[in-house]
């Protein structure tokens, strides 16, 4: 599902002293079946922009059209839940929401609300839970007797429950060890791939854009200044760097090389990329115990 947003402006409290324009004039589109990562420094209008994915905010001029809704100043906000469902937002540290008894019912929350019978929902549940990599042994237990990685899992699950067309993260993997960070990272692409699922992260790691997303937003000041690939987004350090953003950690490194005197035709934005650059640049030689050819 496809999200549109045409000459979007949002200002938080507005005729008051403390009127602040957190969006302006943005048009953007979030492709159907994308990997979109939204960037930008502290205070660029990333979690303003997120909160119109489904209409939690409605633009105060403009339109956001989400699938075949229209979202504009006038939208009411009855008859917003079935668009809810569709666009599923994962917020910072989901955990801290977690309150049922148990994993299971935590789980199936979401759908029973929507008017889903218990024994269906509790079916949801251990199929997403199961999703989201966890052992069905969790089901009857509190949600707060979890380590904190499960926790968050388990607050996933409780989004996907309600099998959104588009999953919205918005720094999923604050807080996490570096494994804990990637085993999440490794979990939203394969959901991605086998829940054929748009998805849209909100992040600071650029080691996560590289890796993970094909299609870039860079806003700074509340406006989109930059859309595009990884590719065409990391290519222009200087750029970047007047942003306030930093390069991937690969790339930073590449950028060292060159200033030592290596050339690459692109910059590389994965280790995998980097190392077959430079494997492609060393002489044979460098291959040690390869080649008898002399003998
Ligand atoms: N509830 C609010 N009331 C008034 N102003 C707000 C509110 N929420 C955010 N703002 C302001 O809107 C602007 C954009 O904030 P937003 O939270 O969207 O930025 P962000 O890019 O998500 O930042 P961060 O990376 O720190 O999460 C900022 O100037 C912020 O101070």
């Amino acid at each position: 599902m496809a999200i549109e947003f045409k000459q979007v402006d949002f200002t938080y409290q507005p005729g008051t002293p403390f009127e602040t324009k957190a969006l302006a004039d943005i048009n953007v589109t979030i492709p159907t079946g994308s990997y979109t990562a939204l960037i930008g420094h502290t205070g660029s209008g990333k979690s303003t922009l997120l909160q119109h994915l489904n209409a939690l905010l409605k633009p105060t001029s403009g339109t956001v059209l989400i699938g075949d809704r229209e979202i504009t100043p006038a939208t009411s906000n009855k008859d917003l839940k079935s668009l809810r469902r569709k666009v599923g937002i994962v917020f910072q540290f989901p955990e801290s929401q977690l309150f049922e008894e148990t994993v299971a019912k935590d789980i199936a929350f979401g759908p029973q609300n929507f008017g889903v019978s218990e024994a269906d929902a509790l079916k949801t549940a251990a199929d997403m839970l199961d999703l989201v990599g966890l052992p069905a042994t969790l089901l009857d237990r509190s949600p707060f007797d979890l380590s904190g990685g499960q926790m968050r899992r388990v607050a996933i699950a409780g989004v996907l429950a309600m099998q959104p067309q588009v999953l919205v993260l918005d720094e999923p993997t604050a807080g996490l060890d570096p494994q804990g960070r990637l085993d999440m990272m490794e979990m939203f692409a394969q959901l991605r791939h086998d829940q054929d699922l748009t998805v849209v992260l909100v992040t600071h790691q650029m080691d996560d854009v590289a890796n993970y997303a094909d299609h870039v937003i860079v806003m700074d000041q509340g406006r989109v200044v930059k859309t595009g690939t990884p590719r065409d987004v990391f290519q222009d350090p200087e750029w970047l760097l007047k942003h306030q953003l930093g390069l991937p950690k690969t790339t930073a490194f590449a950028r060292q090389l060159v200033q030592k005197g290596l050339h690459f035709d692109q910059l590389p934005l994965t280790e995998d990329e980097l190392a077959a650059d430079l494997v492609a640049q060393l002489p044979a030689s460098a291959f040690g115990g390869g080649s008898t050819d002399d003998e």
